[in-house]
């Protein structure tokens, strides 16, 4: 029966209705629907219900009516990364051609050595998609064949770049989406949903690839909360876990379009700063610092000032690689705490 994924049949004289197929259930049984609860996109749900006397039993009918899931907007084509380097990203294919390799300048950039700097391109063609071999040490592949000419892309197709598999997905695909909400929530830290350790480490190394290429700055500070310890004992976990939510947004807030956000520890955040000179990563932690100095807090309902110690690092000679501009910025934090927290402080 259609309605059996909403309803479970019980022995009470509570009848409810589904569109337009009855049954007899338990009211308690019945709601929160796990159908409903799971699918939280149900766009409209007009709930009905009527109580009559039915002889001894009174009779609950609840009608839902539904549009079902909302239409999503009309999506590009898109590759997404199914397995190997990269995996969960995605790259929607527009009007430029995306070109796909180990160049970081790639749209869709796999950083592997079995990936060629520039491996393939995918480009559309009026309503098709196409993709080309760029001449790559390991050609590519679509659904295992190696590519020799120009071809055209159908739906689902597998490409194989180096040792990286893509999924082709045409465009206005639901599977795109599904795609990009696990891509979400591999990269992103559910409690502040800011970007977790793993996928900041990833950006790390990017931007210090891109920075040392282009002889550009790039800054990182490391901004950990004081004193936490004594919250959580104080107010709990709960308080202080609402505590590091206004927290990370008190981060994100700070950043620029191109800065990356993220929390890295339990009470640890993050923030890269790419083409940022170290006197304006100063600047800017200290404006960071001040706000979060000057905000109420009330963990468990009690004003409280929270306060945050940042250390930062830019990126210089022997200090451009992701563990010794993490250990530089770290040594600087750690000054912050031995020097009365509530501050900024930097590693030359
Ligand atoms: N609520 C909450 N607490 C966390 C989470 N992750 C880590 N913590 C807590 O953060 C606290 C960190 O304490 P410490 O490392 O001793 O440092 P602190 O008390 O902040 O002191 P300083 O860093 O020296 O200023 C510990 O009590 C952890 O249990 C989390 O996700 N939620």
């Amino acid at each position: 029966m259609a309605s059996s994924n909403c309803v479970r049949s019980g022995s009470s004289g509570v009848s409810c209705v589904i569109g337009t197929l009855p049954c007899r259930a338990i009211l308690a049984a019945c709601w929160p629907c796990p159908a409903l609860t799971l699918n939280s996109r149900v766009s409209q749900l007009h709930t009905a219900m009527t109580t009559t006397d039915t002889g001894s039993h009174d009779t609950t009918q609840r009608t839902l009516f539904s549009e079902g899931p909302l239409r999503p907007a009309p999506r590009p084509a898109c590759v997404v990364v199914i397995h190997g380097e990269g995996l969960g990203r995605r790259a929607d294919i527009h009007e430029a051609p995306v070109l796909i390799g180990r160049s970081p300048e790639a749209d869709l950039s796999l950083q592997h050595k079995s990936v060629s700097r520039q491996h393939c391109r995918i480009w559309r063609d009026g309503d098709i998609c196409r993709i080309q071999d760029l001449g790559a040490t390991n050609t590519t592949c679509v659904n295992d064949a190696s590519l020799r000419a120009e071809t055209v892309l159908a739906d689902g197709d597998r490409i194989t770049v180096g040792e990286s598999i893509l999924k082709f997905i045409a465009q206005d695909s639901v599977e795109a989406r599904y795609h990009e909400e696990i891509y979400q929530l591999a990269v992103n830290d559910p409690l502040t949903d800011l970007y977790n350790r793993r996928h900041f480490c990833e950006m790390v190394d990017k931007e210090i690839g891109r920075a040392v290429r282009h002889g550009r700055p790039l800054a990182l500070c490391i901004i950990d909360v004081d004193l936490f310890k004594p919250v959580n004992d104080r107010y709990g976990h709960i308080s202080g876990d609402e505590v590091l939510r206004r927290m990370g947004a008190l981060v994100q807030a700070h950043a620029r379009g191109d800065d990356v956000a993220a929390r890295i520890g339990g009470e640890e955040f993050a923030l890269l700063l790419p083409e940022c000179a170290l006197d304006d990563a100063v600047a800017l932690a200290e404006r960071l610092r001040a706000a979060v100095a000057d905000e109420v807090f009330a963990p468990g309902g009690e004003p409280q000032q929270i306060t945050i110690s940042i250390g930062i690092a830019g990126l210089a000679p022997g200090r451009d690689s992701r563990s010794t501009l993490m250990t530089a910025a770290d040594v600087a934090l750690y000054r912050a705490k031995s020097e009365g927290r509530n501050c900024v402080r930097i590693e030359a």
